[in-house]
């Protein structure tokens, strides 16, 4: 079981008035994606740095599935936990083979092993193992170091995955792409990931459930669809911006409103949509087509329908917030 459970975790830093993480207890269960988000300094990465031991709470206990951390010693933890920063951490002075390599080493695996996993990896992050395995971090766009990154992470297998405002360095265009790439991983990989962000829209986007955190404490756990149509304060509704119906269509994913699919549906020629567009490209493809529903496909197989009502309860529930 790779759940985390936070069980009234707290950390005062020596000397400083109030506590940068605050009685924080939930569970992130196995094999979602949650994303903390909450303004600069509420405590965010503090919290993260908990869960690989970098950082150790003053009160309260994490647990791993059913272990409390403090029973792992530091490095076997860490090599459990896949940890993906910001500024990429790639060792400057070593390939991209052998930055993404660095962990199977460590677990001992042997040369034949660990080649055929790196060019693995490189290929599930879209850079072509022959043409990147020999060049350097100074050699690659910021983009490409941080799929690095990704991959230097992903490759000891962990189940569990530590994001800390990966893609924050990134222009917007390449941040998005790499956006879809987390949301395709993630469908094929099934891993327990906690992500950091500041950023509102990366978040809606990204979630299956958000942390919303404010002065070190979770003001609310909740699925990014609810936090908009109920965020549970002023602050968290300032915070998402919950009353601007154009932004949200535009954030909200198309799984949050569809209907699954019945079990014995087929598809009837209906105009079709990709599961992670979002509700406003869903809303313009029923304009421009007047079809009276879409068939939500992942991958080819249709995996739901949305129709306009779908569209519009959304919608009127967060008008009556
Ligand atoms: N090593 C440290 N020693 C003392 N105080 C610290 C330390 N690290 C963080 N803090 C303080 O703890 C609080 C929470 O910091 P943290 O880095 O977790 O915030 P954050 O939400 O991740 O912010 P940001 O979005 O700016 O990265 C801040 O007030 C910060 O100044």
């Amino acid at each position: 079981m790779s759940t985390i459970r936070f069980d009234r975790v707290s950390l005062r830093f020596p000397g400083s008035p109030r506590p940068a993480v605050d009685r924080c207890s939930c569970e992130i269960e196995s094999g979602k994606l949650v994303v903390i988000l909450g303004h600069s300094g509420c405590g965010k990465t503090t919290l993260l740095k908990m869960v690989n031991r970098l950082y150790e709470p003053t009160e309260g206990k994490i647990y791993l599935g059913d272990t409390n951390i403090r029973q792992i010693k530091p490095t076997a933890l860490r090599q459990q936990i896949g940890y993906v920063i910001q500024q990429s951490g790639l060792f400057p002075h070593m390939t991209v083979a052998q930055n993404v390599g660095v962990v199977p080493k460590l677990l001992g695996w042997n040369r034949s092993r660990t080649q055929s996993r790196i060019d693995e990896l490189l290929t599930l992050v879209k850079l072509p193992p022959n043409e990147y395995r020999h060049r350097y971090p100074a050699q690659l766009s910021g983009g490409q170091q941080q799929r690095v990154g990704l991959a230097r992470a992903l490759a000891g297998d962990p189940k569990v995955m530590l994001m800390d405002e990966p893609f924050g360095a990134i222009d917007a265009i390449t941040r998005t792409g790499l956006q879809d790439e987390i949301l395709r991983l993630q469908r094929q990989l099934n891993k327990t990931i906690l992500f950091v962000s500041h950023d509102v829209e990366e978040a809606l986007r990204l979630a299956d459930r958000l942390m919303i955190m404010e002065n070190g404490q979770i003001v609310q756990y909740d699925t990014p669809f609810n936090v908009l149509t109920k965020p549970a304060s002023q602050f968290v509704h300032d915070l998402v911006g919950a009353d601007d119906m154009v932004r949200q269509l535009s954030l909200l994913r198309v799984e949050t409103a569809m209907m699954n699919a019945p079990e014995n549906y087929s598809h009837n020629g209906e105009p079709i949509i990709d599961r992670d567009d979002s509700l406003r490209d869903a809303l313009s493809l029923i304009l421009k087509t007047g079809a009276g529903r879409l068939a939500v496909q992942d991958n080819g197989a249709t995996v739901g329908v949305l129709t306009l009502e779908h569209i519009r309860d959304s919608t009127s529930l967060v008008a009556s917030t």
